[in-house]
């Protein structure tokens, strides 16, 4: 089976974009097969049999689950070029501290800005701009969280760039005028095609995310 990579994926999901930057930036070829998550394949149920969730690695017919596991995975096994965490202990335990509270925190309260209404959606809207601004305060005046290059603290982030119209037009703020830094590191982030290859239009996610806050709210109404 030699070195073969294949990563159960689906488009629009940011935990998936984070394996696509990390294969990426090391340079790894791999075969990406789209899932259908209302239909999932054989394959994904038998690979992911504790989750059933994409992404999923699949390397020399092994499973490897759970994007930030995924990503840790790549930089210890593909380690010769691009390293995505310090080596310093101490830096090393900070990065991982910090995708941990990205990990923690963003996918649920920025979900609850596209997809809610009212008090709700205003408090995560005040929720998320102070998670935004507590990492541009720890991404100070580096390029990059890794400094000149990505490290996992950038790829566990940015991501939720390709949310960042969707939030902006359905929580009717200005992410911007909050967080100006961040906006700033993330079209850094853009810059390279590592990132840029990986994330869909956000327009794309928006028309995307519009559908599901639709059927959120209907079910929230009964
Ligand atoms: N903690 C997981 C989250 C993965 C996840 O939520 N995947 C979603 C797509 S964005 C999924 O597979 N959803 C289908 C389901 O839960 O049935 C990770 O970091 O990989």
């Amino acid at each position: 089976m030699g070195e073969e990579v294949i990563l159960l994926d689906y488009w629009s999901s940011p935990f998936g974009m984070r394996v696509r930057i990390a294969l990426a930036e090391k340079d790894v070829e791999y075969e990406e097969r789209e899932e259908n998550l209302n239909n999932k394949s054989p394959l994904l149920l038998k690979m992911n049999p504790v989750h059933k969730q994409i992404p999923v690695l699949i390397h020399k017919g092994k499973p490897v689950c759970e994007s930030m596991i995924i990503v840790q995975y790549i930089d210890e096994v593909w380690a010769h070029k691009a390293p995505l965490l310090p080596s310093n202990p101490y830096q090393r335990v900070n990065a991982r501290f910090w995708a941990d509270y990205i990990d923690k925190k963003i996918y649920n309260i920025g979900k609850l800005v596209w997809a809610s209404e009212g008090e709700v959606q205003e408090a995560a809207k005040r929720e998320l701009v102070v998670c935004f601004k507590l990492l541009e305060a720890e991404l100070g005046n580096n390029r990059f969280f890794g400094g000149e290059n990505l490290n996992i603290v950038d790829i566990a982030l940015i991501p939720f760039y390709s949310w960042f119209y969707a939030l902006e037009t359905c929580g009717n703020f200005s992410l911007v005028e909050e967080c100006p830094h961040l906006v700033a590191w993330a079209k850094r982030c853009m810059e390279r095609e590592s990132v840029s290859k990986s994330l869909p239009d956000q327009y794309k996610v928006y028309t995307h995310l519009l559908e599901l806050r639709k059927q959120h709210l209907a079910e929230l109404k009964g």
